[in-house]
């Protein structure tokens, strides 16, 4: 990939190389737009394959934080970061402590919480080096695991979206196929139980699958099998790229409405959805119920106040909808149009010069 030309395609601000020789720290820190404010984004741990692959993860999921922020209504900016290691063996206090400095070096441009493969437990080493965490433990004023505040948020963009394709935003007798039955999907699954939907789930996990089918009377399946089984909804909780060319002849499912970050493969992939009638709740709108959840601590966390924030999804949800037939559009583009309306919005209300803080006469800056 040629970094550079990339970055400017897409407009990206920044990306750092972290390295630490001692901890096995290797780390991308990717600051896609600081136009509303700090770019707030997870970190993921994952055994990437190779260099190039981590890159390409951090930069499309800094760039999906800065729409997810914008379209969610928050006043934060977009940026992730990825962890090349297992997340199982690599860890060590060293490598978050390192990790954390790195972080406090950026001096509030960046600020990080959970993702893929990093815990709360992670996000409190973090924290002994930078302000900029969030996602810590709540006997720190934090708001604790964002998964299940994303979850709920994922549920409701779902009902939203049950709604659109049904006429009834009722989950109550649904055949909802899950992928990937981790952190927030066996929260999601918890929500669609107690409404009395009927779940088909999958992981590579298999402790995590015999939970959802003991806890939830879920139905297992193997991986490859749960893009073509018969179902009204299919909730990818995975990883991304999921909806590409393998994939979408198999789909049986009339709504698309889950946790994953970067669902489609490639744009082309959600006009070729579009098309066929599914109708997907685009995955930066309907899994921003974290980012809200843990964007709060800004402000001194407010459980009340963020869940009613993240409520709002499924009204964000409609507005994507609505946007997409006013015109004519698929969800994916409607979505994309709604944040990028706001940034430019916000971008031409900053314009004005306002001294921040320093006077700008040296004079007066003496006193
Ligand atoms: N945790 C959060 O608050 C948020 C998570 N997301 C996204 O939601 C997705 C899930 O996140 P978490 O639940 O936190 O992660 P997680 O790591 O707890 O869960 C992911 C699950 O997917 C399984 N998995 C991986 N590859 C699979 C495959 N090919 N087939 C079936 N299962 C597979 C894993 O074994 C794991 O159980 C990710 O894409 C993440 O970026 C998005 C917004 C917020
Ligand atoms: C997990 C969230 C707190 C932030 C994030 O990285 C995301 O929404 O993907």
């Amino acid at each position: 990939m040629e970094l550079f030309q990339y970055m400017e395609k897409y407009d990206y601000e920044q990306v750092l190389f972290c390295q630490d020789k001692e901890s096995g720290l290797k780390a991308i820190i990717v600051i896609h737009d600081t136009t509303l404010g700090p770019a707030l984004g997870g970190t993921r741990m994952w055994m990437y394959n190779s260099e190039e692959e981590a890159l390409e993860d951090a930069l499309r999921l800094a760039r999906g934080m800065t729409y997810k922020n914008a379209a969610a209504g928050l006043n934060l900016g977009g940026g992730k970061t990825v962890i090349i290691g297992d997340p199982r063996k690599d860890k060590n206090e060293a490598m978050f402590r390192a990790f954390g400095r790195f972080i406090q070096g950026l001096n509030g441009r960046y600020i990080t919480a959970e993702d893929v493969g990093t815990t709360v437990a992670d996000m409190d080493i973090i924290y002994q080096e930078t302000d900029y965490v969030t996602g810590i433990s709540p006997e720190f004023g934090s708001s604790g695991n964002p998964s299940p505040a994303t979850a709920y948020g994922v549920y409701r963009g779902m009902k939203a979206a049950a709604k659109e394709a049904f006429g009834s935003d009722s989950l109550e007798g649904k055949v909802v196929a899950v992928q990937g039955v981790g952190n927030v999907a066996y929260h999601l699954c918890r929500h669609l139980h107690e409404e009395g939907a009927k779940l088909i789930v999958t992981d590579i996990n298999k402790e995590a699958v015999a939970r959802a089918v003991e806890e939830f009377g879920a139905k297992a399946v193997d991986p490859n099998d749960i893009y073509g089984v018969e179902c009204d909804i299919f909730a990818p909780c995975a990883l991304g790229g999921i909806i590409n060319d393998q994939t979408i002849p198999q789909l049986k499912a009339k709504v698309i409405a889950g946790s994953a970050n970067n669902q489609l493969k490639e744009p082309r992939h959600g006009d070729m959805i579009h098309e066929m009638g599914i109708v997907y709740a685009p995955d930066y709108v309907i899994n921003a119920g974290g980012v809200i959840n843990v964007a709060d601590e800004l402000y001194g966390y407010n459980r009340e106040r963020a869940m009613k924030k993240i409520e709002q999804i499924y009204d964000n949800i409609e507005k994507v909808f609505a946007i997409a037939k006013r015109d004519n559009i698929p969800t994916y583009v409607a979505a994309d149009r709604m944040a990028e309306e706001r940034i430019e919005t916000m971008r031409k209300a900053r314009s004005q010069f306002l001294q921040n803080g320093h006077h700008i006469l040296s004079r007066c800056r003496a006193r």
